[in-house]
C-alpha cells in the first residue's frame, strides 16, 4: 500500500486552499526556553513548501502531556517562536486550538501564512478512547479548512497515536504523507527489511510503560536489548531487588517478569545494570554515590535514594555490546542526562555508538536531545530519528495509525 505524497498535493495545486498538517513540535523546554529545536527544524521543509506553493497552512501540534485542559506550561508558544524564528515565512499562533480565536485567525489567513494551532491536548477529545468523542473534535479542526481542503501529517513522532489530530482527520479529508514522515519510515523500512546481526537495542528514558510494552515484539527480533534509564529499576524489582525512592512502575513487574523468562527461548538477551548512581534527591546539585544494581536501598541515602542514572561498570558493559553489533537502535537517555551529574551513562552509550561499525539509529526527542547537548554532531549517527515510540513500534512491526489511515 502506498500514501499519496505532499509533492503530489502540491502539483495538485493548493493556492488558496487551506492545508491542515499535523507537526511534531512536542520540544524539550527548560522553562520557557527550548533546549533542543531538532523537531522545530525537522518541521520546517513542509511548511516551507507549502507556504511556497501559497497554501493556508493550519499546523496541529502537541507539546508534553497535559490533562485535557489549556495549561500555560504547555503552551505551544516557545516551539512556535522558534519556528517563528527559523522560518522565512509569516508564522503565528492562535490563542485556543478551535475556539473563537482560532476561528477567527484561521479565517483571516492569506495565502502562504502558517497559523499553529495550541495544543491539541489542551482538548481532552484529541486523545479519547472514545471515537466519537475524538471524532466531534476533528470535525472542529477539519471545519477550519473550509469545503475544499487537505490533511498533510508530518508529525512522525506520534504516528503510533490514535488521536484525534493524527487518525481522524485523516478519514476526513484528502490525506497525504509529509515529506518527514515519508523518510523516517524508508530509513526503518530499509532497517527492518534486512537487519543486520547482531542487533542491538538500547532502552531507556522515562516513559516506562509504554516502552515496555515494546519489548514483547522485540523478544526474538533483537538479539540483545540493554536496559537503562527509568525502566532499569522495574527489572530490578522484578529480580527482587529494592530499588528505593527510583522510578518504578509496579504493576509493570509481572510483565517485566514474563519478558525475562522467555527471553532465552525467543534468542534475545537481556543485559541488565550492574551498577546505578543514587543520588539524594531529583535535583541537579544532589549528593550521589554509585552503588551495586541490588544495593540500592544500601546507599547512604537508604529508602529515600533516587537511581538517576547507570553506573560506570554497566555503562563499559553496554558499550561493549554496542561495540561488537552491527544494527543498534537506541531509545531513551540512559539516565536523567539534562543533569550533568548525571549525564554520564548517556555519554557513554552515545559516544558507542560513534565508535561502532553498526549502523547506528537514534530515536526519541529527548534522545535525540540527549546527543546534541552533550555535544554529538548528527552526522556521527547512520540516523536521527524524531520519534522514539513510533520508531520503537514501527520496528515491532506493528501497525501504526498514523501511517495505516493514509494507505490508500
Ligand atoms: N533514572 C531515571 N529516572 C527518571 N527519569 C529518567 C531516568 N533516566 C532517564 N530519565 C529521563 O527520561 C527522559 C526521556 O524519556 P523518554 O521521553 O522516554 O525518551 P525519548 O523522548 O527519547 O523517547 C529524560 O528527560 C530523562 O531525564
Ligand atoms: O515525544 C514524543 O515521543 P518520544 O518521546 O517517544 O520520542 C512524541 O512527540 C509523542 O509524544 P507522546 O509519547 O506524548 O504521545
Amino acid at each position: 500500500m502506498t500514501s499519496h505524497t505532499l509533492n503530489e498535493l502540491i502539483a495538485e495545486g493548493v493556492r488558496g486552499r487551506y492545508v491542515l498538517v499535523r507537526s511534531d513540535l512536542n520540544v524539550p523546554l527548560d522553562g520557557s526556553t527550548v533546549t533542543d529545536d531538532g523537531r522545530v527544524k525537522a518541521s520546517l521543509p513542509v511548511l516551507k513548501k507549502l507556504s511556497d506553493a501559497g497554501a493556508r497552512v493550519l499546523v496541529t501540534a502537541h507539546l508534553g502531556r497535559p490533562k485535557g485542559t489549556p495549561e500555560d506550561k504547555y503552551s505551544l508558544k516557545p516551539a512556535v517562536a522558534r519556528l517563528a524564528e527559523l522560518a522565512d515565512f509569516p508564522v503565528t499562533l492562535a490563542a485556543d486550538t478551535v475556539g473563537t480565536a482560532a476561528k477567527e485567525a484561521a479565517a483571516g489567513l492569506q495565502d502562504g501564512e502558517v497559523l499553529v494551532l495550541e495544543n491539541v491536548r489542551f482538548d481532552a477529545r484529541e486523545t479519547s478512547k472514545d471515537d466519537a468523542e475524538r471524532a466531534a473534535f476533528a470535525d472542529e479542526l477539519v471545519s477550519l479548512t473550509g469545503d475544499n481542503g487537505a490533511f498533510v501529517d508530518d508529525a512522525f513522532g506520534a504516528v503510533h497515536r490514535k488521536h484525534a489530530s493524527v487518525y481522524d482527520v485523516a478519514t476526513r479529508l484528502p490525506s497525504y504523507q509529509g515529506d518527514l514522515v515519508h523518510t523516517e519510515v524508508e530509513v526503518l523500512r530499509k532497517l527492518t527489511a534486512d537487519t543486520q546481526r547482531p542487533y542491538v537495542v538500547v532502552l531507556g528514558g522515562s516513559k516506562v510503560s509504554d516502552k515496555l510494552a515494546v519489548i514483547d515484539n522485540l523478544l526474538g527480533k533483537a538479539d540483545t536489548i540493554l536496559v537503562g534509564g527509568g525502566m532499569l529499576f522495574t527489572f530490578l524489582a522484578a529480580a527482587g531487588h529494592k530499588v528505593a525512592g527510583s522510578l518504578l512502575e509496579e504493576d509493570q513487574i509481572p510483565v517485566v517478569q514474563d519478558y525475562l523468562k522467555r527471553a532465552s527461548d525467543a534468542g534475545t538477551t537481556f543485559v541488565i545494570p550492574v551498577d546505578v548512581v543514587v543520588a539524594s534527591r531529583f535535583a541537579a546539585d544532589a549528593e550521589n554515590e554509585t552503588v551495586a544494581a541490588d544495593a540500592i536501598e544500601a546507599s547512604s541515602f537508604g529508602a529515600s535514594g533516587i537511581g538517576l542514572d547507570i553506573g560506570p561498570e554497566s555503562a563499559a558493559l553496554f558499550a561493549e555490546q554496542i561495540k561488537g553489533a552491527r544494527t543498534v537502535f537506541w531509545n531513551g537517555p540512559m539516565g536523567v542526562f539534562e543533569f550533568e551529574a548525571f549525564a554520564a551513562g548517556t555519554r557513554a552509550i552515545a559516544q558507542a555508538l560513534t565508535e561502532t561499525e553498526a549502523f547506528t539509529v537514534v530515536g526519541g526527542g529527548d534522545s535525540a536531545a540527549a546527543v546534541r547537548t552533550l555535544g554529538f554532531d548528527d552526522a556521527q549517527f547512520g540516523h536521527i530519528s524524531t520519534g522514539g515510540g513510533a520508531s520503537l513500534e514501527y520496528l515491532e512491526g506493528k501497525e501504526l495509525p498514523g501511517l495505516s489511515v493514509l494507505d490508500r
